[in-house]
């Protein structure tokens, strides 16, 4: 494992904390407080599925990965805004082995 094992832990715990802090001029504090923040990141999950499908058809890894993280990035937003949290993902995943 590289040393960003934990990378998926790390981004959402500044999530978190934006969350709890709403620092200005954070993407991330501007999800929580806009009123339509939330249909913005269920959009954004939408876009990016469709570019990353584009990405997978072309066989473009690269790419593939910077829709990935966004898409990972959305959903740790998501999670968070549902007061859920990765362990609920990690406890579904494992359920599933
Ligand atoms: N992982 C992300 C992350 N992924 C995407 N985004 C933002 O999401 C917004 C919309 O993403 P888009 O995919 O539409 O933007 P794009 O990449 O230009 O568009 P495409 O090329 O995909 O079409 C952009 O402003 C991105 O910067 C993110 N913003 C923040 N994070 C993480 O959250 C942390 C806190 O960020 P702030 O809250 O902004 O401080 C950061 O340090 C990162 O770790």
């Amino acid at each position: 494992m590289s040393d960003d094992a934990d990378v998926i832990d790390d981004v959402f715990a500044v999530i978190e904390d934006r969350k709890e802090n709403l620092p200005e001029g954070s993407y991330t504090t501007s999800l929580f407080t806009h009123e339509k923040g939330e249909n913005a990141v269920l959009e954004k999950l939408g876009e990016e599925t469709t570019e990353l499908i584009l990405a997978a058809k072309d066989d473009d890894r690269e790419e593939l990965a910077h829709e990935s993280a966004d898409i990972v990035y959305h959903l740790l937003v998501l999670l968070s805004m549902k007061e859920m949290d990765v362990d609920d993902l990690r406890e579904e995943l494992a359920e599933r082995r």
